[in-house]
């Protein structure tokens, strides 16, 4: 089968690799459409984030669905022909983490495209069947690929506990900011107000229904909320941009007794953050990382029509054309990109 294989940075090569078949607790899925995560084009362009080093020949992609042509012999849920969007991260199921029901935070969880686990770039992936969701046939396999970063947004509004009427302020317009967006929408945020330094962005953001959107590169931000909230300040501020300035800037810009999500990884271990603006304003300040239980919400939500994530996708590639692929993906006003088989 053909594998698109990093084998240095910004060096993929096209492998020819052995179909695996699947154990008895997985399906075989023929991979249909797989997402260019920010994620994959760093792996691409550094070989690392953090701590997690490309020291082998790694299969990117993370966002991925396709259709069940196997399945091994435990497995009743799913049958060939069904399509089905795969949750990308499968835990250990057995650490306290796992038994607490956080089986995202699990420590040995296996995540696609993270070394040395590779991902879906590649024409078949065998996958446990409990973790590949079967999609109505009103939701496109696209689509399906895209529960991935729809649910980073529908787990950021769960931590923020967004509701009904909130103000939610999201802090970068790129696809985590996007589907933050959409998932404050579907849990009933009232205004949606959306900062970004780019303001191919920021227009898009507001075609997509932003309230407001902000500039914040040449903007003031604090004053363009003080002023849209009559003084009050945003319900819940979720960061994901990951930049510096607009981490610190979340404090000022929520209102007192509010919720600041963190999502955006921050590309420096430290940053400043009022310890007293945190007590005296009674904030909430909580980290989201990746998702649980929420690919059957975002299924539900893309078959209701609720959300719209297909729109976020500007081009669509071959697996053959995968190196052009990430160079457009690196573009700075590319949103999000599509590899279809
Ligand atoms: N916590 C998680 O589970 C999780 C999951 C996926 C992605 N992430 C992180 O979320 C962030 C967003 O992901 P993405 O794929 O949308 O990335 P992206 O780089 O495509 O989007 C980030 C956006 O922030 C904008 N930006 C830059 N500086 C800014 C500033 N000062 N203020 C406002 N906006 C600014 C950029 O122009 C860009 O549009 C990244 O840091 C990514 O690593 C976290
Ligand atoms: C959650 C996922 O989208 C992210 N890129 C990660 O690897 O954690």
């Amino acid at each position: 089968m053909k594998t698109a294989v990093l084998l240095e940075p910004e060096t993929f090569e096209l492998q020819d690799r052995p179909r695996p078949s699947a154990g008895p607790n997985d399906v075989l899925v023929a991979v249909r459409d797989v997402g260019i995560c920010g994620s994959d084009v760093h792996y691409y362009e550094h070989g690392r984030i953090g701590d997690y080093v490309v020291e082998n020949p790694l299969v990117l992609g993370h966002e991925s669905a396709g259709e069940v042509v196997e399945v091994g012999e435990n497995v009743t849920s799913l049958g060939v022909g069904d399509r089905v969007a795969l949750e990308p991260g499968v835990p250990c199921r057995r650490c306290s983490h796992c038994k607490h029901g956080n089986y995202h935070l699990c420590e040995e969880v296996e995540f696609m495209a993270t070394p040395p686990h590779d991902g879906a770039f590649t024409e078949y992936v065998s996958w446990p069947a409990d973790f590949a969701y079967k999609l109505p046939d009103t939701v496109s396999t696209t689509e399906g690929a895209l529960c991935e970063p729809l649910s980073v947004g529908i787990h950021a509004c769960r931590r923020g506990d967004v509701g009904t009427g909130d103000t939610v302020l999201v802090t970068g317009a790129g696809p985590i900011g996007l589907m933050i967006m959409e998932a404050a929408r579907a849990a009933g945020a009232g205004d949606i107000i959306v900062t970004d330094v780019v303001d191919e962005k920021l227009s898009f953001a507001r075609e997509r229904g932003a309230d407001l959107a902000v500039n914040v590169a040449d903007g003031d931000l604090e004053s363009a909320v003080e002023d849209f909230t009559d003084g009050v300040g945003a319900d819940v501020v979720v960061e994901a941009s990951g930049a510096t300035p607009s981490i610190e800037s979340t404090l000022d810009v929520v209102r007192r007794g509010g919720t600041v999500v963190l999502v955006g990884l921050a590309s420096e271990a430290t940053v400043p953050f009022d310890v007293l603006d945190i007590i005296d304003n009674e904030l909430d300040v909580r980290g989201s990382f990746r998702y649980k239980n929420t690919y059957p919400v975002a299924i539900d939500l893309l078959a209701d029509g609720v959300v719209d994530v297909a729109g976020i996708v500007e081009f669509e590639s071959s697996l053959e054309d995968i190196d052009d692929a990430f160079q457009r993906a690196r573009e700075p006003n590319v949103i999000k990109g599509m590899v279809t088989f």
